[in-house]
């Protein structure tokens, strides 16, 4: 196997999979994908209903937080997909872009280039959208956008609730002219089945692309400061190096993209020596700034004979999904829901409403024994931020991750009103006629005081971590808008990671547009670069 190629790509997430794809689109180019996982064809990664199993599995990182300073010293469970696909194998497959306003003010923050206007191309290039066809979605790109086929009746009536009780606008198209509304969610599904960024850009079998799995890489290597290659650990432990002529694009996601950043030397230097890593390049912001969307999670009985999800695991559930990829096991569980601002002054959503036809709590944890549904309140504008940052000098150890989610007063106060808001829903004449007794918080939380309390004792978050090594300058980012790291020549990212703030919703597709976002700035870069520099045919140790 080659020990020297153009490109090294560090995970095969969805940002990984999307920049790798597109810069071997280029056939002279020789590029490498690492991914330290491995396939990503199991029934629980492809029947949509079974993500959550993934959970704790070999497919998961399997994150903790540290003891959260804001939650009650809980410590959050936090899982990544460690496979091809990395999180797009795992996640609930709602394909959302956040809305117009993130990427405005990334702009009018510093991020030249990152308007909405400037990555709507790039989300419609990366669309094959099945349903929409209009100027704000893509036919023919590679990620199959469609919806669940067999929407639960529950999941519907708590749209109509939504509508009802907030009235809101039922919205077709949370992706299109305005974010605003509650309706069906679109997802990355195709015929049923999950469609992962793997699905997307790696079907196409390319000599120029080599992909190697259950490879964890240990540290970026850099020569006078420019990045060279890697250093890499095989299954059985055995290190090797590897170099790159041209460049290494980091893509391992916002927990170990900062932390690899950190074991080569790159991030806060007091820090790196604190725990043994000599620093190379002093650029603090490496690991900070992380934002979640802390999630809560209302839970109702179901009444008057609905089951939702409840019986999916009957053998004949599965049955029609192996033969049609039909029915409960297509459902990604969040099949509708919404976005929705809990005060008609702010200027964009601060909420995203999640309906599920199951009881769904603590990341599906728990079960209850009779047939239910689940409101979660996903709160998509926080503004608390958190860090990740190495613990040891030793690669295979997982950094301490702390997300501080809820430290501000002013979030809990929305907090609440989220939940108070979901209790309208739940209270409204159509979802009188699917919902029953409310299960969590139940009836004793009724005070504004108590809500908080519950809050503070069960909230979670959306999946969503994002900003570590985020776009800005280099006192108070890691990467310049081209996405390359400040002061590492060869070197950019191309994950969740790089966002400057949190987009309001899910950031699958946000990842993906930045992987193909990145592969254009690689491209220019060649095209504009004077003379290209030569194969480096020896990497320095550090
Ligand atoms: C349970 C869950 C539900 C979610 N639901 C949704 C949803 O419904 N909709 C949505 O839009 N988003 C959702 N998300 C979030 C979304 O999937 C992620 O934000 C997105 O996939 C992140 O992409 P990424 O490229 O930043 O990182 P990842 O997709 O995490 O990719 C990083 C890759 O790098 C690999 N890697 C890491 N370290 C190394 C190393 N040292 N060496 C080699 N490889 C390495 C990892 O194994 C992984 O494959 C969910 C996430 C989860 C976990």
């Amino acid at each position: 196997m080659s020990r020297n190629y153009d490109y090294i790509v560090i995970g095969a997430g969805s940002g990984g999979c999307a920049v790798a794809a597109r810069l071997s689109e280029d056939r002279s180019a020789r590029v490498l994908l690492i991914e330290a996982g491995g396939s990503n064809r199991k029934l629980e990664v492809k029947a949509p209903l079974a993500f959550a199993k993934q959970f704790h599995s070999k497919l998961d990182w399997d994150y903790w937080s540290e003891p959260e300073p804001h939650l009650n010293g809980r410590r959050i469970f936090s899982p990544r997909g460690k496979m091809l696909g990395g999180c797009s194998s795992m996640n609930a497959m709602i394909y959302i872009r956040g809305n117009r306003l993130d990427y405005d003010t990334w702009a009018a923050n510093g991020a030249d280039g990152w308007s909405y206007n400037d990555v709507l191309p790039y989300f419609v290039r990366a669309e094959r959208n099945e349903h929409i066809h209009d100027q704000f979605h893509g036919k023919t790109g590679p990620l199959n956008v469609t919806r669940v086929r067999d929407v639960d009746p529950v999941s519907v009536a708590l749209v109509d609730a939504a509508a009802d009780a907030l009235n809101i606008p039922e919205n077709n198209d949370f992706n299109g002219a305005s974010q605003d509304g509650v309706g069906q969610f679109q997802v990355t599904q195709r015929r049923g089945i999950r469609f992962s960024a793997r699905e997307a850009y790696l079907r196409a079998r390319r000599r120029n692309l080599t992909i190697r799995t259950n490879t964890l890489v240990h540290k970026i290597l850099l020569d006078n400061g420019r990045a060279t290659g890697v250093e890499v650990a095989d299954d059985k432990g055995n290190v090797e190096r590897i170099t790159a002529s041209r460049e290494v694009i980091l893509a391992a996601g916002a927990f170990n993209t900062p932390a690899l950043l950190q074991h080569s030397g790159i991030g806060p230097a007091e820090h790196l020596r604190s725990v043994g890593v000599e620093p190379i390049v002093d650029l603090p912001a490496v690991g900070e700034h992380l934002m979640e969307h802390p999630l809560v999670y209302l839970t109702y009985e179901l009444s008057n004979g609905h089951v939702g999800l409840f019986d999916a695991e009957d053998p004949r559930h599965l049955k029609n999904w192996l033969l049609h990829r039909r029915g409960k096991l297509a459902s990604n569980v969040a099949e509708t829901g919404g976005h929705i601002r809990s005060d008609s002054a702010l200027a964009a959503p601060n909420f995203q409403i999640l309906f599920a036809p199951a009881f769904f709590y603590n990341h599906g944890a728990m079960a209850w024994d009779t047939p239910a549904a689940t409101i979660a309140m996903s709160y998509i504008a926080p503004s608390s931020r958190g860090r990740v940052r190495i613990r040891t000098s030793d690669p295979t150890r997982k950094p301490a991750v702390t997300y501080n989610m809820l430290g501000r007063d002013s979030e809990m106060e929305e907090m609440i009103d989220a939940v108070e808001l979901a209790r309208r829903i739940a209270a409204s004449a159509p979802a009188r006629g699917v919902l029953g007794a409310e299960i969590t918080p139940g009836a004793a939380v009724q005070s504004r005081a108590d809500i908080a309390a519950w809050i503070r004792s069960t909230v979670q978050h959306t999946y969503h971590p994002s900003c570590t090594a985020r776009i800005g300058s280099p006192t108070d980012g890691v990467v310049d808008p081209q996405l390359r790291v400040h002061g590492v020549p060869n070197l950019r990212i191309a994950d969740a990671s790089v966002m400057p703030t949190i987009i309001r919703g899910n950031t699958n597709a946000t990842a993906i547009m930045i992987g193909e976002r990145c592969a254009d700035f690689v491209r220019a870069d060649l095209a504009t670069a004077p003379v290209k520099a030569g194969r480096v045919s020896e990497v320095g140790a550090r």
